[in-house]
């Protein structure tokens, strides 16, 4: 029986590796998929993991509408077994609907990729949708850490390394460095994302610490 499956986890925490190694051991037993994803770092239509592999996708927009591109395909007489979507937060709730719906009505299986929440702990909507109506949740079992070495569970926006709490839910961005100047993410246990410590505020903290000492 097809199913719909979220695999989830923080920011770099190998979803990407895992979506194309999916893609890669369905397709070596025969079987036919697409390569779904949304605004993915490496440019439109493009999925790329920091592993370094990367391979073209079909870009999702605000138009894309699952449900009648997969009809019309297998109408033309095109083999779709399943479909790899990348960076599916920021698939709409719209979207999501029409990926059950392949999976119920098509017998296709779907994996979906991406990321819960954003950098205010508030769930994306597309995400939001996903735990919503997919029969299995997967989350990423190699552990990413934060700074102090607990598990990461949270993502961080931060400007020159310190975390901000204000903002567009959407700026596509990577993983560090922290001092870089302009917008990057880090991944925080929740404690620390709560106190809003990143890794450079730490190491300042800890600075001014032993000069007082
Ligand atoms: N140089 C490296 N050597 C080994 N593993 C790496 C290296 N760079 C990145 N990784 C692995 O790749 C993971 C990120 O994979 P990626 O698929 O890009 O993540 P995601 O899609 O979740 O953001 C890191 O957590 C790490 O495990
Ligand atoms: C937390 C957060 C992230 N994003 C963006 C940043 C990246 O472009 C993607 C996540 O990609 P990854 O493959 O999981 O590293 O999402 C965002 O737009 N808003 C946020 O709050």
């Amino acid at each position: 029986m097809a199913e719909l499956v979220f695999f989830s986890g923080t920011m770099d925490s190998g979803k990407s590796t895992l979506a194309l190694q999916t893609d890669h051991n369905y397709r070596a037993r025969g079987r036919e998929g697409l390569i779904f994803s949304r605004g993915d770092r490496a440019g439109e239509a493009r999925v790329s993991s920091r592993l370094g592999l990367e391979v073209a996708a079909h870009e999702v927009t605000d138009d894309t509408d699952f449900w009648a591109e997969i009809s019309a395909r297998r109408a033309g007489g095109e083999a779709v077994d399943y479909l790899v979507c990348d960076e599916a937060q920021f698939y709409s709730p719209e979207q999501v609907e029409q990926l059950a719906r392949l999976v119920d009505e098509m017998e296709i299986d779907i994996f979906a990729f991406g990321i819960t929440t954003d950098f205010r702990t508030r769930l994306f909507p597309g995400s939001a949708r996903l735990i919503e109506l997919a029969d299995r949740i997967d989350v990423l079992q190699v552990q990413s850490l934060c700074w102090c070495g607990a598990r990461a569970t949270h993502n961080a926006r931060t400007v020159d390394g310190v975390m901000v709490t204000e903002g567009e839910q959407v700026v596509i961005g990577d993983v560090g460095p922290f001092e870089a100047a302009d917008v990057a993410y880090e991944v925080l246990c929740r404690r620390h994302h709560m106190r809003r410590m990143t890794a450079l505020t730490a190491r300042r903290r800890s600075a001014d610490e032993s000069l007082w000492a």
